[in-house]
């Protein structure tokens, strides 16, 4: 079964003269279990096709099957149970004054999962934390710690499907490698579908297994991880691209 099915995407901001094109004629399946990461230049319509997935993209036209659901203008609550997102940077996502454990229960509450304060201690197992956090504030964490704490608030209602926001970009080099095991580690315990944008190929070639290359808004082609790896880009585009990543992704 596919967890996403993308059929001719576009995706546009503005009208007229100030019309820009964002996403144009993208169309990619997403397997059950599988982590599909979206590379190319900045501007090139990744963030924006996780945005039109989670609804935060006011005009678009395509069709869009997503956790079972075919998607329209408006995403039902059942929706954000099964689909989540992680955002880049973890202290924007965050409210300063919300505690660990209101972030969590208010995302549980919202969704009507019982047996919060059960769930809540193993969310924070299971994303390293442990008990000793649950009540500090987002200024009271690290970097990397509070992005433990957006991925924990994107599982509280239990979804299947994660979208990745270049979820490492914003942390030190040296805490980079934790959340993307974490996020491994996740992916298999909780059997998830990831859909991950990131600038760094180094970090796709960890977490995913096929890569869709973005440019001015299209898709140059789709490979799997281990072709890039080889360097098998059947575009000139792609193997510029993965040549001048050539260190990361070996
Ligand atoms: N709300 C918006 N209004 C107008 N234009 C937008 C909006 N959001 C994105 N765009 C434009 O859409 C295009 C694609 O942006 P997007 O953020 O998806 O690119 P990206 O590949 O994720 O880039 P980056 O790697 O820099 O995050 C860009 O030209 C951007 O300026």
């Amino acid at each position: 079964m596919n967890a996403i099915d993308i059929s001719n995407l576009d995706v546009w901001f503005g009208s007229g003269a100030d019309r820009a094109d964002a996403v144009r004629d993208v169309s990619f399946k997403v397997a059950d279990g599988e982590s599909f990461g979206l590379v190319g230049e900045s501007g090139s319509g990744k963030s924006t096709i996780l945005r039109a997935i989670a609804g935060l993209v006011p005009t678009w036209s395509g069709e869009m099957t997503v956790a079972g659901e075919t998607l329209g203008v408006r995403r039902s609550k059942a929706f954000y149970r099964k689909v989540q997102m992680v955002f880049q940077d973890p202290y924007a996502s965050l409210h300063p004054r919300q505690s660990v454990d209101r972030v969590l229960s208010e995302t549980m509450g919202l969704h009507g999962v019982t047996d919060i304060d059960k769930r809540i201690g193993r969310l924070l197992d299971d994303v390293g934390l442990g008990p000793g956090f649950r009540f500090r504030y987002p200024h009271q964490l690290s970097g990397g710690q509070r992005q433990r704490v957006a991925i924990a608030r994107g599982l509280a209602c239990e979804p299947s499907i994660l979208l990745l926001d270049e979820p490492t970009s914003a942390l030190d080099v040296s805490v980079q490698g934790e959340i993307l095991n974490l996020l491994t580690d996740l992916r298999q315990e909780h059997k998830l579908t990831y859909v991950m944008v990131s600038h760094d190929l180094g970090v796709v070639g960890h977490l995913c297994e096929r890569i869709g290359v973005m440019k001015e808004g299209r898709f140059v082609e789709v490979l799997a991880v281990d072709e890039m790896r080889r360097l098998e880009a059947r575009e000139p585009y792609t193997r510029h691209l993965l040549e001048s990543s050539i260190n990361s992704i070996r």
